[in-house]
């Protein structure tokens, strides 16, 4: 990464740059209609007017004069007069174009999606020039985009000084070295930006490893087309700071050959289970106390760090980016009538997800995986709930957690209007609206949440000595006390009490 692009990205995440992001998504919300785009960091496609809305839903590129009328960041054509020029495009801020193909049918949802993009593209820190959809029945196998769109595409690229073409589907490596090509500047893919964010954010040691696995996963099959076009073309510096979706291992890693590739990611898949017993203790410690646990699950930028922190006062990371949370973070809480649990905040979902990804990640999901009650937070305001719900419960369904106990929770619901209400409704008559920021439904989801965690079942009559008093206090958290009275020799409770806590109760027991 170059200085540029470091202090560039390190500003996205602070105050100021977050407050003027959001300023200008609301100054858009304001003036048009509520199914655009709430993608609050995908300011860049959202500054563009009805116009090139209306070109995109039609799927027809718009005419050479209203695309100069785009908004443009200034600056000279990249186009690649020789390759060796690349070095010194490095040191600019990346200004992208998107790409999409779609086919008949699904035109609503290919633009959602390339508004995604916009937005996954922004939070890697690149600016999103313009975007493109072609209506195809299948991207070209040999350029993505069919050839007379994929010569126009480079001329696009050409008239905004764009340095690199993001296509929003995973891209074959000789698709990629083909547009390459043509277009003259990097091309990457969707999986390409998502791996990039994740290893920008991540920050464990242990989600560090598990980025890098992916990111070498993702590469491994693309080594040859590395190895040309874009090593020559990145100057072979592919860890160095070639920017967005190059951001890779490292230099050296990529000019390893296959088998030492291989070793690098054994070794990693053993590093990663190296971490798993500290998080399986964490868990087990929580097991045997009985504490039940709830898991945040969602699309990403749903809410559910800022769910976390208004029901906990947690202090999560909230940010207006996609995949803020990427490290899982676990507090407890306890419902109304005082029963303790956990709530485990998750990384994001996405559609698309790169597989890579999701296998990599199952250990913050494995939360999910293991609760006793999932809340799923959906973004009321997002223009595609339905879509969200689906991947999540995807994912979800891979988890294994398809039978776990689910409190669908509509989350910024003061940014949703009661026609916008209706429609969530219909799609989930059962869920929750609940907005973090305001605080509206939240003890309605957790008087919900009591009343699907475990409850305490075995009842138990107990002497509990006044030294003991710890014994009692467990029991009024974790069980649920019926009566108490003071004897001589101790207090004499009854409690009910989960099934796997009795043995160590059993000494306190008082026979019948
Ligand atoms: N208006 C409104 N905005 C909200 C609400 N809850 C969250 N937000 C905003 O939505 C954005 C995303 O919030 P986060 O809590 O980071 O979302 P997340 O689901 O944890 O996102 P990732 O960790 O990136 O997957 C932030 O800008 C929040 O301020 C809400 O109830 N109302
Ligand atoms: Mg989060």
């Amino acid at each position: 990464m170059t200085t540029d692009k470091l202090s560039q990205s390190a500003a996205t995440g602070n105050d100021a740059a977050e407050q003027s992001d959001a300023e200008r998504v609301l100054v858009r919300q304001s003036t048009q209609a509520a199914t655009v785009s709430r993608f609050g960091s995908a300011t860049a496609l959202a500054l563009q007017d009805d116009a090139h809305y209306e070109d995109l839903r039609d799927g027809e590129q718009f005419d050479r004069e209203d695309r100069q009328a785009l908004r443009r960041v200034p600056g000279l054509s990249t186009e690649l007069e020789d390759v060796t020029e690349v070095e010194y495009r490095q040191l600019r801020l990346e200004n992208v174009v998107l790409i999409g193909v779609y086919s008949a049918g699904t035109v609503q949802d290919a633009e959602n999606s390339l508004r995604e993009l916009a937005a996954l593209a922004e939070t890697a820190g690149a600016v999103v020039l313009d975007g493109l959809l072609q209506r195809r029945p299948h991207p070209d196998p040999s350029t993505y985009f069919g050839k007379g769109k994929a010569e126009e595409l480079r001329d696009v690229v050409a008239a905004t000084g764009a340095d690199t073409v993001i296509a929003d589907t995973e891209l074959a490596p000789s698709q990629r070295r083909a547009l390459e090509d043509v277009v003259r500047v990097k091309v990457i893919d969707r999986t390409a930006v998502i791996l990039d964010i994740f290893s920008q954010h991540a920050k464990s040691r242990e989600g560090r490893a598990q980025v890098e696995l992916a990111q070498l996963e993702y590469l491994l099959p693309r080594l040859r087309g590395w190895g040309e076009s874009m090593s020559r073309q990145a100057g072979g510096q592919v860890g160095a700071g070639t920017g967005m979706g190059s951001r890779g291992p490292g230099e050296t890693k990529i000019e390893l050959d296959r088998r030492r590739i291989h070793s690098r990611m054994a070794k990693l898949r053993r590093q990663i289970k190296g971490f798993a017993p500290a998080r399986e203790a964490k868990r087990a410690n929580r097991n045997r106390f009985e504490v039940p646990s709830v898991a945040i699950a969602g699309y990403t930028n749903a809410g559910k760090s800022s769910l976390l922190n208004r029901i906990t006062r947690a202090g999560v990371l909230v940010e207006n980016a996609l995949f803020a949370t990427l490290d899982a973070t676990v507090r407890r809480s306890s419902t109304p009538d005082g029963r303790l649990f956990t709530l485990a905040d998750t990384v994001g979902f996405v559609r698309n997800l790169p597989h890579q990804l999701v296998e990599a990640f199952r250990s913050t999901l494995e939360e999910v995986g293991q609760s006793d009650v999932i809340v799923h937070v959906v973004d009321a305001s997002h223009p595609d709930p339905a879509g969200q719900l689906a991947t999540v419960r995807d994912v979800i369904g891979e988890l294994g957690a398809r039978d776990i106990p689910e409190i669908v929770v509509f989350n910024k619901s003061d940014l949703a209007d009661d026609d916008h209400r209706l429609v969530l409704r219909g799609l989930e008559p059962n869920g929750v609206f609940v907005s973090a920021r305001t605080g509206e439904g939240v003890d309605e989801l957790l008087a919900q949440i009591a009343e699907l965690l475990p409850s305490p079942e075995i009842e138990l009559d107990l002497l509990v000595p006044y030294d003991r008093g710890e014994i009692i206090s467990r029991l009024h958290v974790q069980g649920r006390v019926l009566s108490t009275e003071y004897e001589e020799s101790g207090t004499r409770v009854r409690a009910l009490v989960h099934p796997g806590r009795t043995a160590e109760l059993e000494a306190f027991v008082v026979s019948a």
